[in-house]
């Protein structure tokens, strides 16, 4: 257990009891369980193929996808552990940031935000475990918006267009959300068989109902698809949880990887690139103590996450010159690495309202914990929650500028440690938890979507053990600012809604000593640059277009990739985890191109068609041939036996040939 479960559920006097059951059952590790991958032996000083630095979202499912090629060594190397159990109950999410499995990171304090929060800085929650931020995420399911991939596209080339992308979305994909599943015109967009679900719930929570009324008559389309790219909306999200239990690219991918080519090195921490004569050979890394060397025949892929890519590459001699040389670091590549770090940046609005607005019939049900240990149902099994998209102007409905994400906090709730783990200070946490005791609690996070403000990443010392010094840059743009005072509104006008009104539902300015004595407009602006936090989503700090090019290799640098939430060049509208898996999915197809693998791990050159070989058919033997995105378009089936029928391969130019063979085409 990795802390104290009380704090977990918010969800009233019956959390704290069905956490001790839970935590009596877990504990016994009887019930709730999961066999992790095993530490490799490995001999210091060995050589890979690959070596990946980092198990997280995006290293978990890159490393499953090189270890399908059976002659690719791949050697995966986390700074963390096992998950704990926490980590596979959907419902105890929030236990785990601020924990031994949290990197813990903060802002650095800048005077300008903050002053609502502890000690003047913001939490940066990350993972350091197997799974990543993807062992500790809320499971949320999101992609953004085709405008997001356009703008990608136009700075790192079509391999990061909508039409690519959403190919690659599919493909890791298991939808089972029924909203979705029985609408033809949305599934079009989603895909079945892939290694990861998303799941919807039957049993929508009584509070998210309420809020879905109060955004309809707010003037929201209801939508049954938070992923659908053409219309936006309120609703409820799908999640990334498989039979009441977390799935993520660590459990749908990694768990399942083949074990013969894949090593797995855990609470191994690496401490720098190895770069000779403008090639990475290998890296650096620590465990138990003791310092290891391991090379890359082929390359090493920084899978470290938006902290922590850029702080390696930095000791490694790979960044802004002026700040390594500062430290004494030789400069091997002057590259902007840890500039472009942005979030998108929230702030909380609240609201008050009697007892009983939050009712929930199964948060109240001491039964909770053995429904779930019975059958993976009930609260437990849920991360259940919603939000309403918001456009900048009506007159661009499709696509999102804000999101508005409501909470409904019953009365006596452990409001106050989920409020200090946010990073709110003692006052308002204290002034916040005061109220819960009279009143059921509405917050609502005001989120927006598309911040201009950038921050960046730097080393605070030459020492790979000390923390990054991590300069968020929120509201370093006043208009991101701008927006707030109209977000904030219309959060607050959620009191004004019938049900809400009904609950005597109103609205609640917490005391920041910073904004007092100010008008409305002039309080909200003030307050959101007080209390504004990250919204956990950091991305851009070796970003596409100026640290990696388009196949995410690095500027100047042979042998060396960067795969994970750094490359995005902007970030996305929406939740950041199927992103990053959508780029590692992207990275392995690109490295098994560049290798002459096909797509599913077969080597292009032993390839059969018919009774021809594909080294006897010059058109398609090369290593680009359009059999591969042949196949591709065949392999969403997730088989090492492949049979295309010959209607696809018309899309090839050896047709004429083809057509003389048999009427398909075998992977072996
Ligand atoms: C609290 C929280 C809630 C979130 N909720 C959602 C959500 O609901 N939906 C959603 O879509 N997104 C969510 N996100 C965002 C999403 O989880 C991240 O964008 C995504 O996990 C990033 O993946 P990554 O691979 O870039 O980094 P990570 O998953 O963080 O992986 C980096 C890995 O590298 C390891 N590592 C770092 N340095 C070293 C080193 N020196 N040596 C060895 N290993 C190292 C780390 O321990 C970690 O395992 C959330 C994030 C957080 C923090």
């Amino acid at each position: 257990m990795v802390c104290g479960l009380t704090s977990c559920l918010g969800s009233g006097a019956a959390g704290g009891l069905f956490s001790s059951a839970v935590q009596f059952f877990a504990a016994t590790q009887c019930l709730v369980g999961e066999t992790w991958p095993k530490d490799s032996v490995l001999q210091n000083g060995s050589r890979y193929d690959f070596i990946i630095v980092g198990a997280g979202t995006a290293g978990s499912a890159l490393a499953a996808r090189l270890s399908e090629v059976a002659n690719f060594s791949v050697l995966l190397l986390e700074a963390g552990g096992d998950p704990p159990i926490e980590a596979i109950i959907p419902a105890f999410r929030e236990t785990l940031k601020a924990s031994s499995v949290d990197w813990n990171f903060t802002s650095v304090e800048n005077n300008i935000t903050s002053q609502a929060l502890k000690r003047g800085i913001e939490q940066q929650p990350r993972g350091k475990m197997l799974g990543g931020s993807g062992s500790l995420n809320h499971m949320v399911y999101a992609r953004g918006f085709p405008s997001d991939y356009h703008e990608w596209a136009s700075i790192a080339g079509e391999t990061w267009n909508w039409t690519n992308v959403l190919k690659y979305f599919m493909k890791t994909e298991h939808m089972t959300d029924t909203n979705i599943v029985n609408n033809p015109e949305l599934m079009v967009y989603h895909g079945r068989g892939g290694a990861i679900e998303v799941s919807g719930t039957n049993e929508v929570m009584f509070s998210i109902k309420k809020f879905l009324q109060a955004f309809e008559e707010l003037g929201f389309k209801t939508v049954p698809d938070m992923t659908y790219p053409n219309s936006i909306g309120a609703g409820c999200f799908s999640h990334t949880i498989r039979n009441g239990e977390r799935d993520s690219s660590l459990r749908a991918l990694l768990n399942n990887a083949n074990s013969t080519s894949l090593h797995i090195l855990k609470d191994a921490f690496v401490t720098k690139i190895i770069i000779e004569n403008g090639t990475a050979i290998g890296i650096e890394a620590v465990k138990d103590d003791e310092k290891f060397l391991f090379y890359a025949d082929r390359e090493v892929i920084l899978s470290a996450g938006t902290f922590n890519t850029p702080k390696l590459l930095m000791l490694s001699g790979v960044g802004p010159s002026e700040h390594l040389r500062s430290l004494g670091i030789d400069v091997i590549a002057d590259l902007p690495v840890g500039s472009n770090l942005h979030d998108h940046a929230m702030v909380l609005a609240f609201l008050v309202a009697d007892n009983g607005t939050c009712v929930s019939d199964e948060a109240e049900n001491s039964m909770e914990a053995i429904k779930y240990l019975y059958d993976r149902t009930g609260f437990l099994a849920k991360a259940d929650n919603m939000a309403a998209y918001l456009p900048l102007s009506s007159s661009e409905p499709t696509v999102p500028e804000f999101a508005l994400y409501p909470t409904c906090i019953p009365q006596f709730s452990p409001f106050r440690s989920g409020c200090l783990t946010l990073g709110l200070n003692e006052d308002l946490c204290t002034e916040l938890h005061n109220l819960n005791q009279e009143y059921e609690l509405v917050t609502i996070a005001a989120v927006l979507l598309k911040p201009k403000s950038r921050g960046k990443v730097e080393l605070n010392s030459i020492n790979p053990f000390d923390d990054p010094l991590i300069y968020a840059g929120t509201f370093s743009e006043e208009q991101d600012l701008d927006h707030f005072p109209r977000l904030i509104k219309m959060a607050w006008s959620i009191a004004d809604t019938n049900y809400f009104r009904s609950k005597n539902a109103r609205v609640i300015k917490p005391w920041v000593e910073a904004c007092s004595n100010l008008t409305e407009s002039a309080w909200i602006k003030c307050m959101s640059r007080a209390m504004v936090t990250s919204a956990w989503h950091s991305v851009g700090t070796a970003a596409m277009g100026t640290v990696v090019d388009g196949d995410l290799k690095v500027l100047g640098i042979n042998g060396l990739r960067v795969v994970d939430a750094s490359v995005m060049p902007k970030i996305i509208r929406g939740n950041t985890n199927a992103p990053v898996v959508m780029i590692a999915e992207i990275a392995a197809d690109l490295i098994k191109e560049h290798y002459s693998v096909s797509r599913t791990g077969t080597n292009l050159n032993n390839m059969t068609i018919g009774n021809l070989t594909a080294s006897s058919m010059p058109n398609i033997s090369q290593p680009n041939i359009n059999l591969a995105d042949v196949i591709e378009n065949n392999d969403m089936i997730n088989s090492s036996l492949i049979e295309v029928e010959i209607t696809n391969v018309e899309l090839i130019t050896t047709t004429d040939r083809l057509s003389d063979i048999d009427d398909t085409v075998n992977v072996a």
